[in-house]
């Protein structure tokens, strides 16, 4: 049994000419135990995609199963299993860490003490006994973290989790998603940052302007893409080798002449020294060779056409910047809570 499944999974919202069209036909099956990366653009349905699979929006077409349960009629089941880090969360101000714990884990019906909960995110006894209303963004990201392990789920789906955090949290957010990858939880990672995705997924599919254009490892996608690592070679003299006979060489995809030198664009990585090989053969004076590796950026584009400049981000989620209330949160996990108390 898959633990997520959709089938021509749909989602428009408002009508005619008006229409966005957030997800289209999407067909996706995440497996039990599997960590998969959701990757896209600003904009591309990820959230969407989520939202549909806890029933916080109805799909326009199509349907998802979550654990084996039908997201509609079994909504609580589903909620039930599943642990959340929603997107632009809200959490009550006056109520301390710890408080936020106890009710995660009764409304989860978790047996998990809030202290080791705390102590799993990072963050330590003090901190869970202060009012979160004086966190920092990152303590914020850390509890929601917690939170969502309340109920020792069987799938946890994270949308945008390392938002604030700095690169010590981040490494703790990877770290709890491999040690839950270990326990058999299977984990649904949403993010526009790369590198974050590619750290700790065993598959990636990517959304672009809400289709999924791929689904595949990072390898694979190297390997479809054909975004191969680049030989840059500096050459001292016009090489006998013609730009034609050095493309024709097996793994290499694009040769270009550049004032630095030859660029040589390959898959396989044997072909680099064929390369160099074939040009001092050809009596070229080669002085210095270089290896520029495929970022994931190029990765991306390939699939996408899109670049950093059109809603990747690699560093730091400007969108947490003071805007922590979506205006789309109301109806999410963290919605209802505790009431507001000074401990
Ligand atoms: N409630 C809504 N009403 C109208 N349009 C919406 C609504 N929610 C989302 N959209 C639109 O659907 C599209 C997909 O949005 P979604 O939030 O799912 O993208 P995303 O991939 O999660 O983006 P981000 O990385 O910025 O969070 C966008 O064009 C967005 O404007």
């Amino acid at each position: 049994m898959p633990a997520i499944r959709t089938r021509g999974l749909t989602k428009r919202y408002g009508a005619g000419d008006e229409a966005v069209v957030a997800l289209e036909d999407l067909d996706l099956e995440v497996a039990e135990g599997e960590v998969f990366g959701f990757l896209g653009p600003n904009g591309a349905g990820k959230t969407t995609t989520i939202d549909l699979l806890l029933d916080f929006v109805r799909p326009t077409e199509g349907d998802a199963t979550v654990l084996g349960y039908d997201t509609q009629p079994e909504t609580d089941a589903v909620r039930d299993r599943v642990g959340v880090l929603p997107e632009g969360f809200d959490l009550w101000n006056r109520s301390s860490g710890r408080r936020h714990l106890e009710f995660a884990i009764e409304s989860q019906d978790g047996d998990t003490e809030p202290e080791t909960l705390l102590e799993r995110v990072g963050l330590d006894r003090d901190a869970g006994r202060r009012p979160v209303g004086d966190y920092s963004k990152g303590m914020s990201q850390r509890l929601a973290m917690a939170m969502a392990l309340s109920g020792d789920p069987d799938l946890l789906i994270l949308d945008e989790p390392s938002g604030g955090l700095d690169p010590h949290g981040i490494r703790t957010m990877q770290e709890i998603v491999r040690g839950e990858a270990r326990r058999g939880t299977t984990v649904f990672f949403s993010s526009h940052i790369l590198g974050q995705v590619a750290a700790v997924c065993d598959r990636v599919g990517i959304l672009d302007d809400g289709e999924l254009v791929t689904v595949d490892s990072i390898e694979g996608l190297r390997e479809t893409a054909g975004v191969g690592s680049r030989l840059v070679v500096e050459i001292a003299s016009e090489p006998g080798a013609s730009v034609d006979e050095l493309t024709a060489i097996d793994g290499v995809t694009d040769v270009t002449r550049a004032e630095d030198g030859l660029h040589v664009t390959y898959t396989d990585p044997r072909a680099k020294a064929t390369v160099v090989h074939r040009l001092v053969e050809s009596d070229a004076a080669v002085l210095d060779f270089d290896i520029e590796e495929a970022t994931l950026e190029d990765l991306f584009a390939a699939f996408t056409g899109s670049n950093a400049d059109a809603g990747l981000e690699y560093e730091t989620d400007a969108r947490l910047e003071g805007e922590e209330d979506s205006g789309r949160s109301g109806d999410r996990p963290f919605g209802a809570g505790p009431e507001e108390v000074d401990r």
